[in-house]
């Protein structure tokens, strides 16, 4: 996969070549390109911005600038991209969200700051066909993209195959199977007068599975009703009805 960012704070991004993500992309499995957006300005002042139409708070990206930076990335490689451009205003980022995203050739995110980029920077790439994702990571607001973007990527880059150690965990995530994950234990086996659930030291599978699944069913009713409402039919057996 392919990942290109444009944003006027390429520095916020270098968390992207550390620990796991790092390691991907030294594997090979990932290609990424982080890009300043003020490289595509042609004034002394490299302004990115301007005011908004209609008066109101704050400064809007131009799209002029924008526009040139896209579709000089864009002709860096001949994979089309998904287009994803985080703003407050988007749809939810979810776990759904990166699976889908986690099968893409290319992705490049546009991060913009200030009160967001000239709505016609996407008007024009969908006009032009472009898959574009305007997108939101959770209902707060952050001071621009790059937040978001840090985070979207990890989740998208660690169901590629290869980049997690252990396949499993992928499949084993919380919102994986709609719920939220059950609490984790280790050694030793009791820590400041608190023993680890007997039934994990037990080594009987049926049983281990059906706490652990009875846990993650008790913490999604307590945390994420929303997630429990939200669940197929078939998603509940007799065992979990029962619970
Ligand atoms: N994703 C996401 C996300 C989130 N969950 N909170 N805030 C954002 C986000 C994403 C992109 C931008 C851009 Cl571009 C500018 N701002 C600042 C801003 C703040 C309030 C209203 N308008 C713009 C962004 C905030």
């Amino acid at each position: 996969m392919r990942i290109d960012v444009i944003t006027i704070f390429p520095g916020y991004l270098a968390p992207l070549r550390e620990a796991l993500l790092g390691r991907a992309i030294a594997a090979g499995l990932v290609d990424l390109d982080v890009h300043d957006l003020r490289d595509w300005t042609h004034d002394v002042h490299q302004a990115v911005d301007d005011a908004p139409y209609g008066g109101g708070p704050g400064m809007v990206m131009r799209p002029q600038v924008w526009g040139e930076a896209l579709d000089a990335v864009l002709a860096r490689d001949a994979r089309t991209p998904r287009i994803v451009v985080p703003t407050p205003a988007g749809r939810p980022f979810t776990q759904a969200t990166a699976q889908e995203w986690a099968g893409a050739e290319r992705l490049l995110f546009a991060c913009g700051r200030y009160e967001g980029i000239d709505q016609r920077v996407v008007d024009d790439a969908r006009g032009r066909g472009l898959p574009v994702d305007e997108v939101s990571i959770g209902d707060y607001v952050l001071v621009g993209g790059e937040a978001a973007v840090l985070v979207m990527v990890e989740a998208v880059v660690r169901l590629l195959p290869g980049v997690l150690g252990n396949p499993a965990s992928a499949e084993q995530d919380s919102f994986s199977d709609g719920l939220l994950e059950g609490p984790a234990y280790t050694r030793p086996e009791t820590w400041r007068g608190l023993a680890v659930p007997e039934v994990l030291r037990s080594g009987n599978h049926a049983a281990i599975a059906r706490w652990r699944r009875d846990r993650a069913l008790e913490r999604t009713a307590q945390r994420r009703p929303d997630l429990l409402a939200a669940l197929p039919e078939r998603a509940l057996d007799k065992a979990d009805r029962a619970f």
